[in-house]
C-alpha cells in the first residue's frame, strides 16, 4: 500500500481532516488556520457570514484549491500535495458535488448525466446507466430518466445532481448552497432527499447554506468566522 505522509496523530476515525489550513488572497486571508475532522457518514452544516470563508474551506478540503498551509487527509493519507491529475482523479472517484444550479449537461438526459462521472472513471456503459436508473429511482424520478434537464424542474434538476453525486458511491460529498436556487418547501424537500440518499451511500456530507433552520436540522454545525471557525455550535436537542 503506497500511504503518502501517512500521520499518525490524526483522528483514525476522521475520513476527511484539515490540519491548519490557510489559504490567502494576495494580503487577504480567506482561510486562517482551520482544523476540521469529517466522521465517515457524518452530515456537517457550515454556516458564517458572507465572504467569512465557507466556499473557500469546501474547495481547499474537495482539493480544488490547493491551501497555502496545511495538511488534508483522506482516510489518513495526505492528499493536499498530490499532483493536479491526481486530485482530479481524486475528486472523481472519492467526492460528490452538488452546487447551487444542478450544472447538468444540457444536452444529455438525466441517466446520461447521472452516469456520466462513472462514465469518465472508466465503467462501462451499462454499467453506469444501470446505477444512474437505479439512484434516480431512489431519489423518485425513476420515471424521468430520459428526460433532458430543460424538461426538468428546479427541484427535479436538482435531485438528479444528487444522484449523480452519489452514484459512484464516493466518501465525501460537498454541497454548496444546495437549494439556495429553490422555494423553501422544494430546498427542505430537496435537502431531505440529499441526506437520505447521503445516508443510504454512507457518504458524510459537507453543506454551506446560509439557511438557519437546515442547519440547526443537521446533526452538527460549524461556523466560520473571518476564515477560522468560531465556536461550533451544535444541535440543541
Ligand atoms: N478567487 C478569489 N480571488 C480573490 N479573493 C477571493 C477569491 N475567492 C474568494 N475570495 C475572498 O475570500 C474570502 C472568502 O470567500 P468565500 O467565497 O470562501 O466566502 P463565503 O463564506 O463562501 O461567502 P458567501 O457566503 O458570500 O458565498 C472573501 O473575502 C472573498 O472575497
Amino acid at each position: 500500500m503506497n500511504l503518502i505522509g501517512m500521520n499518525p496523530q490524526w483522528n483514525d476515525r476522521a475520513v476527511l481532516s484539515g490540519r491548519g489550513l490557510v489559504k490567502r488572497y494576495g494580503t487577504q486571508f480567506a482561510l486562517a488556520g482551520v482544523d476540521i475532522e469529517v466522521r465517515p457518514g457524518e452530515a456537517i452544516a457550515i454556516v458564517g457570514p458572507s465572504g467569512s470563508g465557507k466556499t473557500t474551506l469546501l474547495h481547499v478540503l474537495a482539493g480544488i484549491l490547493r491551501p497555502d498551509e496545511g495538511e488534508i487527509s483522506l482516510g489518513g493519507q495526505r492528499i493536499d500535495q498530490l499532483s493536479e491529475k491526481k486530485r482530479s482523479e481524486l475528486r472523481r472517484s472519492e467526492f460528490g458535488f452538488v452546487f447551487q444550479q444542478g450544472m447538468l449537461v444540457a444536452e444529455l438526459t438525466a441517466e446520461e448525466n447521472v452516469a456520466l462521472p462513472m462514465l469518465l472513471g472508466g465503467t462501462s456503459r451499462k454499467e453506469a446507466l444501470t446505477a444512474a436508473r437505479e439512484w434516480l429511482r431512489r431519489l423518485g424520478l425513476g420515471e424521468r430518466g430520459g428526460s433532458r434537464p430543460g424538461e426538468l424542474s428546479g427541484g427535479q434538476a436538482q435531485r438528479v445532481a444528487i444522484a449523480r453525486a452519489l452514484t459512484h458511491r464516493p466518501k465525501v460529498i460537498f454541497a454548496d448552497e444546495p437549494t439556495g436556487a429553490l422555494d423553501t418547501r422544494t430546498g427542505k424537500e430537496t435537502m431531505d432527499a440529499l441526506l437520505v440518499a447521503a445516508a443510504d451511500a454512507g457518504a458524510a456530507v459537507l453543506i454551506v447554506t446560509h439557511d438557519r433552520e437546515l442547519a440547526a436540522s443537521l446533526p452538527r454545525t460549524v461556523t466560520i468566522r473571518d476564515g477560522k471557525i468560531s465556536s461550533p455550535v451544535e444541535a440543541v436537542a
